[in-house]
């Protein structure tokens, strides 16, 4: 497909136009069945829902199991890093998309864990890459402008980045994968999370900024008031009217981009996303933006330290499942997750049923939704 804006069919409107509510009938079955099963019922907690969501995700009950999983870990530099928002040098995204590249970063050890595989997609490093085996080299631009100085990205790069997002996710699932986690490497990348977050959720930049990988009280401030000259720049403050690609291209990170696009690639194809940490959440409500019903399934795999992707996920209307202070990235928090998630739909395929199991039944209700109640929740009935 060309990528001149002139396609008789758009990449990114396709893949919009092929996600759809999750299925009610298919929930419906779940919610039944785990009722059936040889457990007090609502026992399992929020790992019922979680079931009954990827049911209406598959359209089926029970749903496939979401396994194998791949990661897939989106580099990018990023412009604004210029205004000394982390003490960490630009070039650590390169040395550790080599370390990552290597098997020698944490995203390694818990993906090797969990059985993940792992790929790492240059969307945007300001060094050049060599190739290299387990590499995506989609570079779309060597790091993003400085967001405070004006738009992070053009127009162009913004869609571009949604759409490698989203051939990646159709890469993975060509491959086999049949569930996918989002993973991120980019130095500054939590202070372009921050400004994201607060044009998507109205909430002020000091209520969503955080110290990202360590940073001492005079450098928080100053990437506040970073996150806050940008909005006002880019006329994002709140209640200002905001077309998603544009909230992305102005203040966002080719990162952020791709993994929207991986959001809606997955949700076209109707196959789960485990969400990390920040970075997936900033990039998850642009996903939302552009299309409420690709939330329908993903997962938050968990629930990091920074202050925006508490309010991300309640934006979302998400709920993690593991909540660990994780402050890394890569895709850490969302692998740890992935058992949890494996584990709640394992449950639908071979646990016995009062019935079959000869066990008496004693009757109770059926658990409540307790995953979240945001856009992805919809259903079709
Ligand atoms: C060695 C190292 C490995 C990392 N792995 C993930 N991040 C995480 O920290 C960065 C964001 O934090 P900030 O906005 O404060 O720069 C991102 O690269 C993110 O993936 C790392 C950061 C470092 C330094
Ligand atoms: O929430 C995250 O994923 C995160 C937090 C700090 C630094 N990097 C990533």
């Amino acid at each position: 497909m060309e990528r001149n804006g002139k396609d008789a069919v758009n990449l990114i409107d396709a893949t919009i136009a092929a996600i759809r509510p999750l299925d009610g009938a298919a929930m419906r079955d779940a919610r039944d069945h785990q009722a059936r099963l040889t457990k007090p019922p609502g026992s399992l907690g929020v790992l019922e829902e979680v079931s009954v969501r990827l049911a209406g995700l598959a359209g089926q009950c029970p749903p496939p199991l979401p396994e194998p999983a791949a990661v897939a870990v989106f580099a990018a530099d990023h412009g604004v890093h210029a205004q000394g928002v982390t003490p960490w040098p630009q070039e650590v995204t390169a040395q550790m998309v080599a370390n990552f590249l290597a098997g020698g970063a944490v995203v390694n050890a818990f993906a090797a864990q969990v059985g993940a595989r792992v790929s790492v997609v240059d969307i945007g490093v300001a060094a050049e890459l060599d190739a290299a085996p387990g590499l995506l080299r989609r570079k779309i631009a060597p790091g993003t402008a400085d967001m405070t100085a004006g738009p992070a990205m053009t127009a162009g790069e913004a869609r571009r980045a949604v759409e490698t997002g989203i051939e990646v996710a159709r890469e993975l699932v060509a491959d086999g994968a049949r569930c996918l986690i989002t993973g991120d490497m980019g130095i500054a990348n939590t202070t372009a999370s921050a400004a994201l977050i607060a044009a998507f959720t109205g909430q002020p930049p000091e209520r969503v900024t955080g110290r990202g990988t360590g940073i001492d009280d005079a450098t928080h401030a100053r990437k506040v008031e970073v996150v806050r000259a940008a909005l006002a720049r880019h006329g994002l403050a709140a209640g200002a009217e905001k077309e998603p690609m544009d909230v992305l291209a102005a203040v966002g990170g080719l990162e952020h981009a791709a993994i929207a696009g991986f959001v809606l690639g997955a949700a076209a194809l109707r196959v789960p996303v485990v969400l990390d940490g920040v970075i997936a959440g900033a990039a998850a409500l642009a996903a939302a933006a552009l299309c409420p019903d690709a939330l329908g399934g993903c997962v938050a795999g968990h629930r990091s330290a920074e202050p925006g992707h508490a309010a991300a996920l309640a934006a979302l209307g998400l709920r993690p499942l593991v909540d660990l202070e994780l402050r890394l990235g890569e895709g850490t928090g969302a692998l740890l997750a992935l058992p949890l998630v494996q584990g709640a739909v394992r449950v639908l395929h071979e646990v016995a049923t009062f019935d079959s199991a000869g066990v008496s039944e004693k009757p109770g209700a059926a658990g409540a939704d307790s995953l979240g109640t945001g856009p992805g929740t919809a259903v079709t009935t």
